[in-house]
C-alpha cells in the first residue's frame, strides 16, 4: 500500500513529506521510500508558530485560523510529494499526518485531594496534554486521501506521555540480530530508542532496575533533552539573526566546550529524571537559553566556546542518559534527524559514547532526514490494520492502544 507520511518537528523548519510503499505488519514490515521532500513553512506562518510555541496568547479565532493554515500547507506538501510519480507508481491511498506540535505537557505526579472520587492508586498523576495543529479532516478534504492525525491523544488518555512514538517503528526496521543498538534522533529535541540484540535479550534483564517502566523485551526509549533547539536559538542570537543554525557545526568547532559548566547543567532535574520521560521547547526554549548564557558569561566564554559548550550539552546529555538508564552502553548508536548532519556534534557524541560506534541511520539503509515522516506513514498503516502503535514501556501508558483518528474523504 502506498502511504504518505507528514511531520513538522520541534525545529519548525518545514514539512517533511514522504511517499512510501508499505507491506507486512510488524516483524515482517517492509518500507520502501519512493519520494521525499521538505517544504519550508512560509516565513510569516513559521514566526507565528514559533511565537505560539514560546507561549504567545492566541484568541480562539486565531487558533482556528492557525490550525487550518497549517493543515493547508500540510495538504499541499502531500500533493507535492507525489506530484512527479512515474507511470508505474501508484498514488497514496492513506496519509499519516503528525501535524505541528505547539504545546506538550508530560503527565505530572499529583497528590489527590481526600475528596477525589478516584482512588489514588488508579489516578496518581494528572494526564499529560499535547497539541498538534493541522487538522486531519481538512487534509483529507483538500487531498481527497483518507488521513490519520492526532496520534498522541490515545496514549496520553491511558496515562502515557504520548511521546516518543517512533520507537516501535525503529524496533521493526532497525533491530539487529547480534548488536545492541540505540537509535538517536537529534531534531530540536533528542530522543532515543534502545534496541537490545534479538539474540541476547537476557543481557538486558537488569533494565527494569534502572528504568521505572516495565520492559519484558528490554526495548525502551525516552526524550534525552535538547537536540538542536538551544543551539539554533544561540546561533540566531549570536549572529544577530544572520544565521539560523550552525552549518556542519563549523562555528562550534572553532571553540572549546566548558566541561565544568556542562557537568553542572547535567545535575538539573530533567537529566536526572528516570524514564518514561518526554520534553519539548516549553523546557528547552528561549528562557532556558537565557539561563545558559548567564552561566557562560560568568565563565567569560567567547561565542565559539558558547556554541561548543551547548553542543557538548546535547552530546553529553545523550551519553549521560544511556549510562544512567540502560543496563550497559550499546554496541552501536545510529543517529538521525538534522543533528546527524552536524559533524562537530557527531564527533563529540562519539567521544562521549566510546567504545560504542556512532553511525547514521543512512549507513543502515534508513534515510536519516525522513525517518520520522516514514514512521508516521507506518503508524497510519498500523491504525488502518487495527495494530496498536504505542509502546507502553516507552511512553508510560497503562496499555497498548490504537493511535490516531481516521478522517475519511466525504
Ligand atoms: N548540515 C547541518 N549542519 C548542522 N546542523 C544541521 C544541518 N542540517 C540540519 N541541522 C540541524 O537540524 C535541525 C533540524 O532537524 P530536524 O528536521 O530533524 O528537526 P525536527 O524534526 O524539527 O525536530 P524533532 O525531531 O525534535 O521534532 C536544524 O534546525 C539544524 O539545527
Ligand atoms: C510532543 C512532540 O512533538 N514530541 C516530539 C519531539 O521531537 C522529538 C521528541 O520530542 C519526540 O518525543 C517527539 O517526536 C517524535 C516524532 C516521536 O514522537 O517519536
Amino acid at each position: 500500500m502506498n502511504v504518505i507520511g507528514l511531520i513538522s518537528g520541534t525545529s519548525v523548519d518545514g514539512i517533511d513529506a514522504v511517499l512510501v510503499n508499505i507491506s507486512g505488519t510488524t516483524d515482517d514490515l517492509v518500507v520502501d521510500l519512493i519520494a521525499a521532500n521538505t517544504y519550508p513553512y512560509p516565513a510569516e506562518l513559521r514566526s507565528q508558530i514559533l511565537a505560539v510555541c514560546n507561549g504567545a496568547a492566541l484568541s480562539m479565532v486565531e487558533l482556528a485560523e492557525l490550525d487550518d493554515a497549517i493543515a493547508t500547507v500540510f495538504a499541499q506538501a502531500a500533493l507535492a510529494v507525489q506530484s512527479g510519480l512515474g507511470q508505474n507508481q501508484q498514488p497514496a491511498v492513506l496519509i499519516g499526518s503528525h501535524g505541528q506540535t505547539v504545546y506538550h505537557r508530560p503527565p505530572q505526579p499529583i497528590h489527590p485531594s481526600p475528596n477525589s472520587p478516584f482512588p489514588a492508586s488508579r489516578f496518581p498523576f494528572s494526564l499529560g496534554y499535547s497539541l498538534q495543529l493541522g487538522r486531519g479532516a481538512l487534509i483529507a478534504h483538500l487531498t481527497g486521501i483518507t488521513t490519520i492525525s492526532n496520534f498522541r491523544a490515545a496514549d496520553i488518555a491511558v496515562g502515557g506521555h504520548g511521546a516518543p512514538l517512533v520507537p516501535p517503528v525503529d524496533v521493526c526496521l532497525l533491530r539487529h540480530p547480534q548488536y545492541d543498538r540505540c537509535v538517536q534522533n537529534i531534531g530540536g529535541i533528542g530522543n532515543v530508542t534502545y534496541l537490545p540484540a534479538k539474540a541476547n535479550p537476557t543481557r538486558n534483564l537488569a533494565l527494569d532496575k534502572r528504568h521505572s517502566g516495565q520492559s519484558h523485551s528490554g526495548i525502551v526509549g525516552w526524550d534525552t533533552g535538547p537536540g538542536n533547539a538551544l543551539l539554533d536559538l544561540a546561533v540566531q542570537r549570536l549572529s544577530g539573526g544572520q544565521q539560523s543554525f550552525d552549518h556542519n557545526g563549523a562555528w562550534a568547532a572553532q571553540g572549546s566546550p566548558c566541561l565544568e559548566l556542562v557537568h553542572q547543567w547535567l545535575q538539573q532535574e530533567y537529566f536526572q529524571q528516570r524514564p518514561p520521560k518526554s520534553t519539548g521547547r516549553e523546557l528547552f526554549g528561549p528562557n532556558y537559553l537565557d539561563r545558559c548564557l548567564q552561566d557562560t558569561a560568568r565563565y567569560g566564554l567567547g561565542d565559539a566556546d558558547v556554541l561548543a559548550t551547548l553542543t557538548e550539552l546535547t552530546a553529553a546529555s545523550i551519553a549521560h542518559s544511556y549510562r544512567s538508564f540502560l543496563p550497559h552502553l550499546p554496541d552501536q548508536v545510529l543517529v538521525c534527524g538534522g543533528g546527524s548532519r552536524n559533524q562537530y556534534l557527531k564527533q563529540r557524541l562519539q567521544a562521549n559514547l566510546n567504545p560504542a560506534t556512532v553511525y547514521t541511520t543512512d549507513e543502515m539503509g534508513l534515510n536519516a532526514d525522513y525517518k520520522e515522516a516514514i514512521a508516521f506513514a507506518v503508524l497510519a498503516y498500523w491504525r488502518m490494520n487495527q495494530i496498536p502503535g504505542n509502546l507502553p514501556e516507552v511512553t508510560g501508558a497503562s496499555q497498548a492502544v490504537l493511535l490516531g483518528e481516521i478522517h475519511l474523504v466525504v
